[in-house]
């Protein structure tokens, strides 16, 4: 389903989801400054279908793993897509998005499972995990992180609202095989909740 072609790398111009910045700071009596990059707050969703017991992820292309993928020299101007394929950037990850709109987090959580994985659920089935902060060096972002419970029921009919994603379903077994590679592409918070989950929602 991914076709991957025509990659160039070059300096950002307008800077739109990401803000690079400089602080300069006295700590401790040591003037120092620190580069960082400002950006959006987010929303992630553990969902659990308990019809058929499986976790609901979603897969996607993401070139900033992509890009780490390729070796330092290889990564201005033309990719040679051969050489590099776009395996290197798919990533598995929760459901999530930016703080975009002002409503509230389990709106937002809401619109993000729907448009992603095509489930219909009301905010007061969100369930508050904890709030943490990604990347500490270089972002330091407020993440929210939810869980959802979601039923065969819910799941509607019309055609995903994302066409760049695909939805994947994951036995509990699958999950605990997914989590234990020596090299797994997904991010800290997929790791943290599947091991929320097993301590706090199916202790079988
Ligand atoms: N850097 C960027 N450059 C260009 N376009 C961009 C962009 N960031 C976002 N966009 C655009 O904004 C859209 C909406 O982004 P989402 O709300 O789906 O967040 P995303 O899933 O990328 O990251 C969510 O999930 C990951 C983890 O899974 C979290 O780290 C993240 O904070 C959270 O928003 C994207 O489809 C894309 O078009």
């Amino acid at each position: 389903m991914y076709k991957l072609s025509n990659v160039i790398v070059k300096p950002l111009q307008n800077f739109k989801y990401v803000k690079p910045v400089v602080m300069e700071y006295v700590l401790n009596g040591k003037r120092k400054t620190w580069n960082m990059l400002a950006v959006h707050k987010a929303v992630c969703i553990l969902l659990y279908n308990s019809t058929r017991e499986v976790m609901i992820f979603v897969k996607q292309f993401r070139p900033a793993v992509y890009i780490n993928k390729i070796p330092e020299g290889d990564r201005v101007g033309v990719i040679d897509t051969e050489k590099y394929p776009i395996n290197l950037g798919i990533t598995i990850e929760l459901c999530a998005g930016i703080v975009d709109k002002n409503v509230s987090l389990q709106q937002l959580a809401v619109e993000e499972i729907e448009e992603e994985c095509n489930y219909k659920v009301s905010p007061n089935k969100l369930e508050k995990i904890i709030t943490y902060r990604s990347e500490v060096t270089k972002l330091g972002s407020v993440q929210h992180l939810f869980y959802c419970e979601v039923t065969d029921e819910m799941k509607l009919n019309s055609a995903p609202q994302e066409e760049d994603l695909e939805v994947v379903e994951m036995s509990l077994s699958e999950v605990k095989e997914f989590i234990s590679q020596r090299d797994c592409c997904t991010t800290p918070i997929l790791l943290f909740s599947v091991i929320w989950f097993f301590n706090n929602k199916y202790k079988k």
